[in-house]
């Protein structure tokens, strides 16, 4: 094969040296002086040779191909019948002849067979004139009906037609008539009599002989593609003739198309929702041409009568049928919500069913909305099960902040807002395969805070009754009395004292048991972490445990707590509360950058830095002092940590337990950022290790000086949960404060 682009000379090519060289001839060669390559054929010639070899032997030259038998042909085409590589029209022959015979005996089976037969692609060219005489078998299928049939089929139709189906039905008819060509689109949601209509125009057309193309219905499913390439068509077809055609809509036909947009869309496989609208054919340029007529008389509902009223006490309900779908579902469903819905019948008389979950949540969240009262956002803790990927970037691939965008059929959403009152559904036996779903309707009644993780304690002289219920007075008038307290089974909680307090006002008393420790998981939670501050602060002397108790729990309440992924007081009182340590550390920062001499200044600050946690510690004993001014610096000047590559840190290592002793430091390094990842993360580079990741909230800067080092193979563990915001104060001290459902 000669390839010729358009910027070549056909002449000059020609006289390029070997152009008259192909393959082909190349094969005539070979079989010059290869007798093998002789008794095979051209396709099979590459198995066994490769085209750079002198060709041998062979048909010879065009001449030879052209013989078979020794019987020389007069085309190629001859020739490959006599091979056999071509068919002839024998068969078409053989079967028009058998057609022929059956015709006598049965013509309908004959006329079928003889259509299939004269529309099968090759006949054209064996039976050019035959094809010509007959005619289109589309056409004559579009005539073959009885015409006094669909006379009375019209007339049967026609007078039942409701007034807005004769609108329409005299606007096509007339077109039709005139021959306008117009393009109808009737719109109307479902049983509005749609089909009915078009039942009635294909009537009336064929009574008169008319040709009528009745395609399925839908018109909204079809991408409108399909209408824009028919109209196409129709222009090219019927404007091949009459050119004025050409300028026309649909070449000067007239069309009528009908659906509901409601019900149906154009499918596009993996379409947004912007895909599926921009396929829609009311967004095509032909929609402008269309005129649209509505039809809104549900013929599900109304009864229709001779004089063509329509039964009054159903406009109501018409109505309503054809809202739904308006976007004003939970309105019609719901109606005066507002006012019903503490009415447990209303609730449980009706339900919004929905296919698509997009679709639930936004009638959730507009309900959601009617509802009166605050709403309290439940957080999931979105994690990576790390046996299910062994990929080292896990964390980085997928950040937290992406894993709460993901919502998946059947769990709930990332944020779950309630409110009291709320209707919900608890769905249980979930299996969408068997066909399984068990749902119980239940009411929100109150909602808890479990998760302020705010800590009262108070060091009482003794632990009998009355001490005890004059703390929990004294927390009552600070906080409100709580719904419920939860206490273990100590003397001081279970006795008539307390009973009576309790009935005072208004507190459910429920006790922990031994045999479930996880009742009272919170509290010992919060006890371990107030005595290992205290084992800290007290030093020698353990007497003096109680006056240490209230810079504990300033410490306690201001540390950062991973559940929660702030401290109890910046949780409770909305803003940071910081120790004197912290901002020593911004002084000696400032110190630094001042230009001042930091070798002197600094020494005795290092040591505090790489022992944060000890020196936190020791400034608790001056904590009354610095409180007031702390706060008021703290809110002005404290930044935000940043983390830049090459930065030198230590690393918090919250699981490894390996030093022993209270003043042994639990930060270890120093290591030094090699990456800088978005949401906090950062990887570290070690001596004698290889890199590893770790969320940014478990470093912090290093300044110098010695630390304990340590290499670090438990660096996975570097998410923090996330959790539900909450406002309330929570008591924990063998009670726990102020939730608990009854
Ligand atoms: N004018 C009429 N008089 C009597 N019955 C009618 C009339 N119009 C429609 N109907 C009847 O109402 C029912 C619904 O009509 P039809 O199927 O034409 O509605 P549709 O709009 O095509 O519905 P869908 O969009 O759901 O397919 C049918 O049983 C039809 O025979």
């Amino acid at each position: 094969m000669v390839t010729l682009r358009d910027s070549e000379n056909l002449p000059a090519l020609l006289q390029r040296e070997g152009i008259d060289i192909t393959m082909f001839t190349d094969w005539f060669q070979l079989n010059k002086h290869d007798t093998t390559a002789r008794t095979l054929t051209y396709a099979e010639i590459p198995k066994y040779y490769v085209r750079h070899e002198k060709p041998k032997l062979g048909p010879q030259e065009f001449s030879e191909l052209m013989t078979v038998n020794k019987r020389i042909f007069s085309s190629f085409k001859e020739a490959c019948f006599a091979y056999g590589l071509l068919n002839d029209d024998k068969e078409w022959t053989h079967a028009i002849s058998k057609a022929k015979l059956l015709l006598a005996r049965n013509p309908r089976v004959v006329k079928q067979k003889w259509e299939r037969f004269v529309r099968f692609p090759g006949s054209t060219t064996t039976y050019p004139k035959l094809v010509t005489n007959m005619d289109n078998c589309l056409i004559r299928e579009a005539l073959d009906f009885d015409m006094n049939q669909s006379k009375s089929r019209h007339q049967q139709l026609h007078s039942l037609l409701n007034p807005e189906q004769h609108l329409i039905y005299e606007h096509v008819i007339q077109s039709l008539h005139n021959q306008e060509g117009q393009f109808y689109f009737v719109y109307g949601s479902g049983r509005t009599g749609k089909t009915f209509l078009y039942k009635t125009i294909i009537a009336k057309l064929r009574s008169e002989k008319m040709i009528v193309f009745a395609v399925a219905s839908l018109a909204p499913m079809m991408q409108k593609y399909a209408f824009e390439a028919l109209d196409k068509t129709l222009r090219d077809i019927l404007g091949y003739k009459n050119p004025e055609k050409r300028s026309m809509i649909f070449g000067g036909l007239a069309v009528l198309l009908g659906g509901d947009f409601q019900k149906y869309l154009p499918v596009i496989p993996k379409g947004k929702r912007a895909d599926v609208v921009q396929s829609c054919i009311n967004i095509s340029e032909l929609w402008k041409y269309g005129k649209v007529f509505t039809l809104t008389q549900s013929m599900r509902v109304n009864k229709y009568y001779e004089n063509r009223e329509i039964e009054t006490q159903k406009h109501d309900f018409n109505k309503w049928v054809l809202a739904i779908g308006d976007g004003t579902v939970p309105e019609k469903t719901y109606p005066d919500f507002t006012t019903r819905q503490h009415d447990d019948e209303y609730l449980k008389e009706r339900a919004i069913l929905t296919s698509r979950n997009d679709d639930a949540d936004v009638i959730n969240a507009y309900m959601f909305k009617k509802l009166g009262g605050d709403s309290v956002a439940y957080n999931s803790a979105d994690k990576i099960y790390k046996g299910s990927t062994n990929t080292l970037d896990q964390h980085n691939l997928y950040p937290v902040e992406f894993l709460n965008t993901l919502n998946f059929p059947s769990m709930p959403p990332h944020a779950l807002c309630l409110k009291k009152e709320l209707p919900i559904m608890l769905l249980r036996n979930v299996n969408l395969r068997k066909g399984l779903c068990n749902g119980t309707r239940l009411i929100i009644t109150d909602l808890f805070d479990y998760l302020s993780k705010w800590v009262e304690a108070k060091a009482l002289p003794t632990n009998d009754a009355r001490v005890v219920c004059k703390f929990l007075k004294s927390l009552f008038a600070r906080f409100g009395a709580p719904r419920a307290i939860i206490s273990d089974r100590g003397t001081h909680f279970c006795n008539d004292q307390f009973a009576k307090v309790m009935q005072k006002y208004g507190v459910t008393h429920r006790l922990s048991t031994a045999y479930h420790p996880q009742t009272s998981g919170q509290v010992e939670v919060s006890n371990r972490g107030l005595k290992r501050i205290l084992e800290r602060t007290i030093g020698e002397n353990r007497a003096s445990w109680s006056d240490k108790l209230d810079d504990a729990l300033w410490a306690f309440r201001t540390a950062y707590k991973t559940p929660i992924g702030c401290t109890p007081y910046k949780l409770v009182y909305g803003k940071a509360c910081h120790l004197p340590i912290e901002l020593e550390h911004k002084a000696y920062w400032a110190l630094k950058q001042a230009n001042f001499d930091p070798i002197i200044t600094g020494d005795h600050r290092k040591v505090q830095l790489n022992e944060l946690n000890e020196l936190r510690d020791h400034a608790y004993e001056n904590s009354l002092i610095y409180k007031a001014k702390t706060k008021r610096l703290h809110d002005s000047k404290i930044k935000n940590r940043v983390f830049n590559i090459g930065d030198r840190v230590l690393l918090f290592n919250s699981r490894l337990k390996i030093f022993s002793g209270k003043l042994k430091s639990r930060w270890n390094g120093p290591f030094t950022i090699t990456r800088v990842f978005p949401y906090g993360t950062v990887e570290l580079s070690q001596a004698n290790g290889p890199n590893f990741k770790v969320n940014g909230h478990r470093v912090k800067h290093y300044f110098g000086g010695n630390v304990p080092h340590l290499d670090c193979p438990d660096c996975e563990d570097s998410q923090f949960c996330h959790s539900s915001r909450v406002s309330h104060p929570q008591l924990h001290l063998g009670i726990r404060y102020p939730n608990l459902i009854d």
